[in-house]
């Protein structure tokens, strides 16, 4: 990879760069800094995202400037114009071209302790990690989130280890995942796939969280392109009340996820829990409620993302939920669930990342 031009200014770092997974076009990595004001058991299963848009043409104002190109490649890649084959696989190729960048980012050979999450993102976190030879992950152990990252781990050779094996006090450097939608705030849906609260766990073990996703997962607000709703995990015996309360807050249609076609009846976390969806208007961004605006906390169905997740940990019955929320590792020394970075492959070839910055 040759690095052509280097921009940088206080908020935007512009890098061009030509990869060998897009020979037949330059790719192009953009980096978009952030203002403060801008806008049986099944266990976890790869996501079908069968509920995003193929391109979405959704951005906040502030970020109209630095993503034009986004909208260019969301026009010219609309589902009508694209035979599915190759929508399937740009969106392949995007998940490939995020999960590479992110691990020549963020592992460093110094590292020892890794966190690899779940989904069909992360498969090419793994590949990345592996195609790094023995030379430098021999002294590395990986952590799984679950049945899936486990056996990704194994298949590349790479050292298993468990999280409840990581000493009280002490830290992954890094976890690896990918998720369902990311928000302007870097908040997270996650738990397509059923896996969410051993993700939770890894990601807030972790001096530093990345998440790696396609362009299809880059939003505004949560709920805007991921409409099956909020996962939610459940104890099973109290699947009927926390359903109550849902539509009691404004829930549209929350449903016990069905594990069909592979099994009859609810679908079984790795933690023998169940998955409620939960679908609500799109989420506001924490800053809406303190601009004075009287909206965020439930009323007429409006919720802050802060507000709706500290409301939906607190039903009893509920083991974890599908929102990644609060503070970055960048913020906080430990129990981040925000990544410090985002990395979206992009379907022209592409890669747009988003970090936090300083306020
Ligand atoms: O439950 C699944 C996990 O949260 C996944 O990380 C998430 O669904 C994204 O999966 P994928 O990379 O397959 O889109």
């Amino acid at each position: 990879m040759s690095l052509i031009t280097l921009v940088c200014r206080p908020r935007l770092t512009l890098l061009v760069l030509h990869t060998g997974f897009f020979p037949h076009q330059f790719a192009r990595y953009s980096l978009v800094g952030r203002g403060p004001n801008h806008s049986t058991r099944i266990g976890c299963q790869t996501s079908p995202n069968s509920g995003l848009p193929f391109s979405s043409t959704t951005q906040s104002r502030s970020h109209q400037k630095s993503t034009a190109k986004y909208h260019k490649m969301a026009m010219s890649t609309s589902a009508s114009a694209i035979p599915a084959e190759e929508q399937a696989r740009l969106v392949e190729e995007s998940k490939r071209l995020a999960a590479h960048q992110a691990v020549k980012d963020h592992l460093i050979p110094e590292y020892t302790r890794i966190g690899i999450g779940s989904g069909s993102t992360v498969v090419y976190v793994v590949e990345a990690i592996a195609a790094l030879g023995p030379g430098v992950t021999a002294k590395m152990a990986f952590y799984p989130t679950g049945a899936q990252s486990e056996e990704l781990i194994e298949a590349a050779s790479l050292n298993l280890q468990y999280i409840n094996k990581l000493p009280a006090g002490e830290q992954l450097d890094v976890a690896f995942d990918g998720a369902d939608e990311v928000d302007d705030d870097l908040n997270l849906i996650k738990g397509g796939g059923a896996c969410l609260w051993q993700e939770k766990i890894v990601a807030a073990s972790a001096k530093k969280f990345v998440c790696v996703a396609d362009f299809r997962k880059l939003s505004p607000r949560l709920g805007t392109n991921w409409k099956k709703g909020i996962p939610i995990e459940v104890l099973p015996m109290a699947a009927p009340r926390v359903l109550h309360e849902l539509k009691q807050m404004g829930s549209h249609n929350p449903r016990i996820r069905p594990g069909l076609p592979g099994k009859a009846g609810a679908i079984v976390t790795d933690n023998g829990m169940w998955i409620i969806d939960a679908p609500f208007s799109p989420l506001l961004l924490p800053r809406d409620g303190e601009s004075g605006i009287q909206a965020g906390n439930g009323e007429n169905g409006v919720w802050t993302v802060d507000a709706l997740a500290d409301r939906l940990i607190k039903i009893p019955g509920v083991a974890e939920i599908g929102l990644f929320y609060g503070k970055n590792g960048l913020e906080v020394s430990t129990g981040a669930q925000k990544p410090v970075a985002a990395y979206f492959g992009m379907a022209d070839g592409s890669i747009q990342l988003k970090e936090p910055t300083a306020s």
